[in-house]
């Protein structure tokens, strides 16, 4: 099985004019799970798209081993098509796996449009297309937003599942993420 782990070091970042935090250092290994807490704007969704290699960072570095799926409020799948044929173009990326589409409530929903789903449903596939992916980091950037408490507490589950398994959750969420074990961080103790 490939191996999980983060290394994040005295890490500094920098959007537009602004350091939003500076001197953060994290160490993830396999079957971890952080949240990343804190307020609108202070830099959570850049941390996770730094650890993903989305965004530069400004000062620091950054270590990762194992494979990294990154699930925000962009569903990476194409809003014209029907949800089974936008997941099936990942499959054949990804090797036939099950997405857990019975579990997420999408079994019927493959014939309608990505673009018609409501918020929690996009929020449902982008996970089903997580789950395909088999990446042992997972990266979820406010992940209970738009989800009714079924969903939550299935999409906390999940994550919990992926851990028990291994991987590693990193979670930016501004509301509780309830997963055993799991420790928080506070970006306002590395605001710059
Ligand atoms: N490319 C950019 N150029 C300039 N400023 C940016 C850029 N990207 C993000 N920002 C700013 O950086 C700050 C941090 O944004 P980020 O999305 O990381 O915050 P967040 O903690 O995830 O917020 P939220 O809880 O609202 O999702 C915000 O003030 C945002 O406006």
């Amino acid at each position: 099985m490939q191996e999980a782990f983060i290394a994040v070091r005295d890490l500094a970042c920098r959007r537009g004019d602004r350091v939003l935090f500076r001197g953060l250092s994290l160490t993830m290994n396999a079957g971890e799970a952080l949240r990343v807490a804190g307020s609108n704007g202070i830099g959570k969704s850049s941390l996770l798209r730094i650890v993903a290699g989305l965004a530069p960072a400004f000062d620091g570095n950054i270590e990762t081993r194992g494979a990294i799926g990154l699930v925000d409020e962009r569903p990476a799948l194409d809003p014209h098509l029907p949800l089974g044929k936008a997941l099936g173009f990942w499959q054949r990326i990804d090797g036939a796996a099950d997405n857990e589409l019975g579990r997420l409530g999408l079994a019927g929903l493959l014939d309608v449009p990505v673009r018609y789903l409501s918020t929690g449903q996009k929020k449902r596939a982008a996970l089903a297309r997580l789950i395909g992916q088999k990446a042992r980091i997972w990266l979820l950037d406010e992940p209970l937003n738009g989800l009714d408490g079924h969903a939550m507490e299935l999409t906390e589950a999940l994550a919990a599942e992926h851990c028990g398994a291994g991987g590693i959750a990193l979670v930016a969420s501004h509301q509780a993420f309830q997963l055993p074990g799991m420790g928080t961080l506070a970006l306002a103790d590395y605001a710059a």
